[in-house]
Formats: structure tokens, C-alpha cells, sequence
């Protein structure tokens, strides 16, 4: 048994960053950037005003001094001429500052007579003038690569870049096993259950960037497996669901070899997760990566969590790292740890962390209602409530 460390780093190096493809800006949002970003001007193009009011000379700005309005500077509509002593300009946010203005006066802090204007007792300091160039450059970078947040995108487009060089999408063909299992909407026998974490995994992997191949349910026969898996070929990462313990039933790990899988590794000092598979398949299956999830619900899930994500990261070009953690108080003690790393589900509430009273692989519904899983190193002490601990953000 590998630990949890050991296991992602064999996970990276068989992760190797996809091609590249281009797309529009609007399609840009949770993709992975691999080529830099360059700004095609400065932003912003001009100095702007930050307020709605008069642009005047700084110095003349005076509490009771007097001014002409000349004429207006609004948002895309600049004035012509130059302020002169004794002038203003009535302007508006965002509208660039008429040449020899070097102030703006809120509009709150004047009267106004006709073309006139007067300055009040309230006059604040200003200037409430932005510098052409203060949020970016012509030239300045978006470094790749990087994971496009909408924020990014904003700023993609304020630098005028509409097209992106992103990471391809992943491909994950997704396959769940087990002669138990029918689909959501479909009428189970008595011995039969729902393929759930099917559903959970494809959301997690698609929240990812990937794009999923769901294929039909395997059942618990080399026949099935075989023609599943070959259902698989062309994908970029094939992932299996249950049948990956040691049961008679537990075929995954028998078939893919020898359908050429060289695997890499088989269990991880981890619960839940403990029956993890992974490898490159042979070359008639593109060389894919496997990674073979134990079947039960919470299992498969956390290892999605803690490997798969991460895996699908670096597929897309992001530098290889773990799942980021959070951290938060401990609400209640909790014993020392054994030898395995363990994921606790826990209630996060603004307080902190709750250990679910089961920690039961079967249970999705604890599962559903926890947003965190407490991470507990191998050999952890014990902890007391209050304590700060790492945690899985769900
Ligand atoms: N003698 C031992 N038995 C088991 C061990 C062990 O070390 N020695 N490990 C246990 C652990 S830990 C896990 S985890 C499970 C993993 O088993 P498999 O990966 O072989 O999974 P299955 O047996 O196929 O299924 C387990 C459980 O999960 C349900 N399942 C499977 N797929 C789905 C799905 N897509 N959606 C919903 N539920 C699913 C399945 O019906 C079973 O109830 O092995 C332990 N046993
Ligand atoms: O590791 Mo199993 O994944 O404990 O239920």
C-alpha cells in the first residue's frame, strides 16, 4: 500500500498535458489558458474622471471660487477644447478629462446657476481623476497557464483579447460495473440499486473542464468488461467504478491487464479509497490512463475529490498539486488515527467542523449533507475540539 502522497505523484506522471485549442472569449470561463494573454492597449486608453461632476485647474478649486461651464465630457464623447483659469467642465464618470483640467469637483459640492458654478463649504481633496494606464498596459500579460475565473474573463476582455489558446478538454470515459446496478428512471429488481456515483463523478469531472463518455453499465463478466472497455478507446483518461476489491465478483483490475493496463499502483493507505487502481492502457486503448475507483458510493467519490481532480488539472496544463485544503476549528474531539489517512465527512458550518457521527462508505446521504472532509494524516494524535485541522472544501 502506497500513501496518499506517493499515489498523486504517480497519478502526475502519468499525466501528461494535453494539445491546445482555440476558443472565443464567452466560452473561455473554467478552461485552463496555455498561451499567455497580451493586453492590445492601455487601460484605461485615456485619463478618466472617477466621479460625476466639473473638471477644473486643481489650484483654483477653492472653497466659494467661482467658474464658467464651457461645455461636457461624457463617457465616449471626450470635449474638444482646453480649460482655461476661471473654467470648468461638467463631466461624467468615466469620461475622459478635457486638456488643462486637473481636477474634479463632485457635482454634490457645487450650485449651479446657469453657466455658473460655485464651489461649497464641503469640498473634499479630490482630485477623482484616473491616470491613463493605471489597471494595465499595452503589452502586459496574462500569464499561462492559469484557470480562467469570471474575473479573468473581464479582464481578457478589457484587454481586447476575443480569441483564448486553452487546453483541450479531457475525455473521461466513465465506466460503473456491477450486475446490481440500473440507471436513474429505470425500474430496479429487488437486488438491485441505482448507479449514483456514476452521476456524482460525471458532475465532479465536468465542474473539472472534462467532458464524460458515459458508457453503459458493465456488468460482472470478463465479456461485459471487455466490451465496455473497448467502448473506452480514444479517450484521454478511462475511469472505472467499483468491482476494483478483492470480492470474486472484482473483475476491473483482472480484465484491464490484460487488455495491456500497466498499472502503476493497487491500494493507498487511505480510507475511504483503499481498493484505488491506476495505469496507462495498452496501445490498442490509445495508451489512455486508468484510474479504477472502488465502487463503494462515498469511496469512489472521495477519490474523485482527492485523485481525479487533481489528475484533470494537470491534464489540462495547470502545474500538478493536490486538491486545495481549507482550515477551520474542530467542533468536537475527535481519537488518534490509525495508520491509514482518513477523509472524515464533517458538517462546515461558520463555527467549524462537525465529524459526521458515521463514517460509513455506503452513506451519499451524510455524504450530500457534509461540505467538508476533515483530512487526517496517518498516525494523527488525537484532537481536541477547538484545534485548527485541514479540510477537503466539498
Ligand atoms: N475482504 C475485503 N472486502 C472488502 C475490502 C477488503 O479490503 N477486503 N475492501 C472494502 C472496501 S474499503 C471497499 S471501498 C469496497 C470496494 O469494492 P469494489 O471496488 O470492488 O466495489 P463493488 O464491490 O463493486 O461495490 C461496492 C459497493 O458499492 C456499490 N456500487 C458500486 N458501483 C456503484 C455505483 N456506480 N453506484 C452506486 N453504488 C455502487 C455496490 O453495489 C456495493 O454495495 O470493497 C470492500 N470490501
Ligand atoms: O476504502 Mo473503502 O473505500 O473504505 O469503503
Amino acid at each position: 500500500m502506497i500513501s496518499v502522497d506517493e499515489a498523486l505523484a504517480q497519478l502526475f506522471a502519468l499525466a501528461q498535458p494535453l494539445g491546445t485549442e482555440e476558443v472565443p472569449l464567452r466560452e473561455a470561463a473554467g478552461r485552463v489558458l496555455r498561451e499567455d494573454a497580451v493586453a492590445r492597449r492601455d487601460q484605461p486608453p485615456f485619463a478618466g474622471s472617477a466621479m460625476d461632476g466639473y473638471a477644473l485647474i486643481a489650484e483654483e478649486a477653492v472653497v466659494g471660487a467661482s467658474f464658467e461651464v464651457i461645455g461636457e465630457s461624457a463617457a465616449g464623447h471626450r470635449f474638444d477644447g482646453t480649460v482655461s483659469a476661471g473654467q470648468a467642465v461638467r463631466i461624467f464618470t468615466g469620461a475622459p478629462i478635457p486638456d488643462g483640467a486637473t481636477r474634479v469637483v463632485l457635482q454634490e459640492d457645487v450650485t449651479r446657476e446657469g453657466d455658473r458654478i460655485t464651489l461649497g463649504e464641503r469640498l473634499d481633496t479630490g482630485p477623482h481623476i484616473r491616470a491613463a494606464g493605471i489597471d494595465f498596459r499595452a503589452g502586459d500579460r496574462l500569464t499561462a497557464p492559469r484557470l480562467l475565473r469570471p474575473a479573468d474573463v473581464a479582464l481578457l476582455a478589457a484587454m481586447n483579447a476575443p480569441r483564448l489558446t486553452v487546453s483541450r478538454r479531457p475525455e473521461v470515459a466513465l465506466i460503473s460495473t456491477g450486475d446490481e446496478l440500473v440507471l436513474p428512471g429505470e425500474d430496479p429488481g429487488p437486488d438491485q440499486i441505482i448507479a449514483s456515483n456514476t452521476f456524482g463523478l460525471e458532475a465532479l469531472f465536468r465542474a473539472h473542464g472534462a467532458t464524460v463518455r458515459l458508457l453503459p453499465l458493465a456488468r460482472d463478466s470478463r465479456a461485459s468488461l471487455e466490451a465496455t472497455f473497448a467502448l473506452a478507446s480514444g479517450a484521454d483518461l478511462v475511469v472505472t467504478i467499483g468491482g476494483a476489491s478483492v470480492g470474486d465478483h472484482d473483475l476491473v483490475g483482472r480484465v484491464a491487464a490484460d487488455l495491456g493496463m500497466e498499472q502503476s499502483f493497487y491500494k493507498v493507505a487511505m480510507r475511504p479509497g483503499k481498493p484505488l487502481m491506476a495505469g496507462r492502457m495498452g496501445a490498442e486503448m490509445g495508451g489512455a490512463m486508468m484510474i479504477g475507483l472502488p465502487g463503494n458510493p462515498v469511496s469512489a467519490m472521495v477519490c474523485g475529490h482527492v485523485f481525479v481532480a487533481p489528475v484533470l488539472r494537470a491534464l489540462q496544463g495547470l502545474p500538478p498539486a493536490p486538491a486545495p485544503l481549507a482550515r477551520a476549528p474542530l467542533l468536537e474531539d475527535l481519537p488518534a488515527n490509525g495508520p491509514r489517512a482518513h477523509y472524515m465527512r464533517a458538517l462546515l458550518s461558520p463555527e467549524g467542523l462537525r465529524p459526521a457521527g458515521s463514517q460509513d462508505s455506503s452513506l451519499l446521504s451524510l455524504l450530500s449533507e457534509a461540505g467538508a472532509l476533515i483530512m487526517r494524516p496517518p498516525e494523527a494524535p488525537a484532537a481536541r475540539a477547538g484545534e485548527i485541522l485541514p479540510y477537503l472544501p466539498l
